[in-house]
C-alpha cells in the first residue's frame, strides 16, 4: 500500500505518521437519497484496517449525521433550513452513522469508539486535556475513535459548524502527525473547479496566505457539506501551525487512502515545526499560575523529552487548576520548562515526591499518567 507513495502522500504513511486523523465529508458518506454509501465506506474501512495493521493509529472525524437524519425526518434543505432542524436531524442521523462505523470497523477487528464534542470541549483547557487524555488512552488500546460535533446540543454561536476545523483541533488533541481531509474534490484548486473549468490543482502549500485564501470561495460545491474550501483552509492553518501536516484529497475513489498513497494526488499543506508552535503558545501567550519545583533527575528527564512524574517533584507553589499553566523550576530555581498541570495545585502538592504506586491511595481516585505530560510541555 505504501510502496508507491508519492511525495504529497509521504507525510501520511504509517512509518512517517504514527497518528493520523482522517476526516470524511458528508458528500462522500451519504448518497443523494440520504442513505449511507456502505460499499464505499467498506472500501475506506479496508484502507483503515490496512493502515492500522501497519502500526498507524487512526482517528476518524466523520460528518454525515445531519444529511442522514434529514432524510429520515423528511426535512427540507438537507436539514439545514434552521438550527433546530439541524439539531434534530443530527440526533437521528448520528445513530445511523455510529452504527455503520461500528459494524464496518468491527468486521475488520477494530473497535470503534464514539466521541461527540462541542467547540467548548476543545477550547476550554481542562476539557481539552480530558478529551486529549481519552483519545490517547483509546489509541493506546488500539481502538479507533470516531468523532463528530455534538450538533444536537451545539448552539448557533458556539459551534464549529464544519468538521474540517474540528478535524484539525482533534489532530492537536490526539497528538496527531497528519490530517487527511477526504472530500469530493481532488484538493485545492486555483478557483472552484465546479464553476471554473480552467482551475488547476495546487499540489503543495508552504503557508496559507491571503492569495491562497482568495482561491476558496465561500460556496460549497457539493450542496451537502457545510464548510466548503474556506473551512478546509482554516483547518490547514490550525494544523500546520501546530506542526501537523494536512492534505486535502479526493475520497471519491473506491479505496481512497490507498489511492492517495499510490498517486499522491491532492494538496499537501506542509507542517511548521511542532516545537516552535508549542513554544510560541505555551512560552509566549500564557502566564504561569503556579510553580512545580523538581529535582535534578527530573530536569534531566524533561530535557530527554519525558513527562514530569510526581516522583521528581519536590514542591508546589501557587493556586492552579488542572489544565492551567505552571512553570517547572530546577534545583537552582531557574525555570526549565512550562506546561499544563494534570492536577490542581492541592493534589499536585499531595502527590509531589511520591511513587506512582502510592498515588491512587493518596488521591482516592485513579491517578493521571503524569504531573505535566510531555505533550503539554515546552522546555525553556
Ligand atoms: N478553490 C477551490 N478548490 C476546490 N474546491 C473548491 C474551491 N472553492 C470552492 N470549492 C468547493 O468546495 C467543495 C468541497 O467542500 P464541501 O462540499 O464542504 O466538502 P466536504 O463535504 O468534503 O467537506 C468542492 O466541491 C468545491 O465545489
Ligand atoms: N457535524 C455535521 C457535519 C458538518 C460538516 O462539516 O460537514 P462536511 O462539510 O460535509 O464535512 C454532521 O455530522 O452532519
Amino acid at each position: 500500500m505504501v510502496a508507491a507513495m508519492s511525495d504529497a502522500a509521504a507525510p501520511f504513511a504509517p512509518g512517517a505518521c504514527p497518528r493520523l486523523v482522517v476526516k470524511i465529508g458528508s458528500s462522500l458518506l451519504v448518497d443523494r437519497e440520504g442513505a449511507v454509501r456502505r460499499e464505499w465506506l467498506a472500501g475506506l474501512a479496508d484502507d483503515l484496517a490496512a493502515r492500522h495493521a501497519a502500526g498507524q493509529r487512526l482517528v476518524i472525524v466523520s460528518s454525515g449525521a445531519i444529511a442522514l437524519g434529514a432524510r429520515r425526518l423528511a426535512l427540507a434543505k438537507g436539514g439545514r433550513a434552521s438550527l433546530e432542524d439541524a439539531q434534530a436531524a443530527a440526533a437521528v442521523g448520528q445513530i445511523a452513522l455510529s452504527q455503520a462505523w461500528a459494524e464496518l470497523l468491527g468486521a475488520r477487528g477494530l473497535a470503534a469508539a464514539q466521541m461527540l464534542v462541542t467547540l467548548d470541549d476543545l477550547e476550554d483547557r481542562r476539557r481539552y486535556l480530558n478529551a486529549s487524555a481519552t483519545l490517547g488512552r483509546l489509541l493506546s488500546l488500539g481502538a479507533v475513535p470516531v468523532i463528530n460535533e455534538n450538533d444536537s446540543v451545539a448552539t448557533a454561536e458556539i459551534r464549529f459548524g464544519d468538521n474540517d476545523r474540528l478535524a484539525a483541533r482533534v489532530g492537536q488533541a490526539a497528538g496527531a502527525d497528519g490530517v487527511v481531509l477526504l472530500s469530493d474534490v481532488d484538493g485545492l484548486f486555483t478557483a472552484n473547479p465546479a464553476r471554473d473549468p480552467c482551475a488547476t490543482l495546487i499540489e503543495r502549500v508552504e503557508a496559507v496566505h491571503a492569495g491562497i485564501r482568495a482561491m476558496a470561495g465561500a460556496d460549497s460545491g457539493s450542496g451537502m457539506g457545510s464548510g466548503g474550501m474556506a473551512s478546509k483552509l482554516q483547518a490547514a492553518e490550525i494544523a500546520t501551525r501546530a506542526g501537523i501536516a494536512l492534505a486535502i484529497t479526493s475520497g471519491t475513489r473506491a479505496n481512497p487512502l490507498a489511492a492517495f498513497a499510490a498517486d499522491g494526488r491532492g494538496t499537501l499543506f506542509v507542517a511548521n515545526g511542532r516545537a516552535r508552535a508549542r513554544q510560541g503558545w505555551l512560552g509566549g501567550r500564557l502566564t504561569a499560575r503556579g510553580r512545580i519545583r523538581v529535582d535534578a533527575g527530573a530536569v534531566a528527564a524533561l530535557r530527554a523529552g519525558k513527562s514530569l512524574l510526581p516522583a521528581g517533584a519536590v514542591g508546589v507553589e501557587g493556586r492552579f487548576e488542572r489544565g492551567q499553566v505552571v512553570d517547572i523550576t530546577g534545583p537552582d530555581g531557574a525555570v526549565v520548562a512550562r506546561g499544563l498541570a494534570e492536577y490542581p495545585a492541592a493534589e499536585a502538592a499531595l502527590v509531589a515526591g511520591r511513587r506512582s504506586s502510592e498515588l491512587a491511595d493518596l488521591l482516592g481516585h485513579a491517578p493521571r499518567s503524569a504531573l505535566v505530560h510531555r505533550d503539554h510541555l515546552v522546555l525553556l
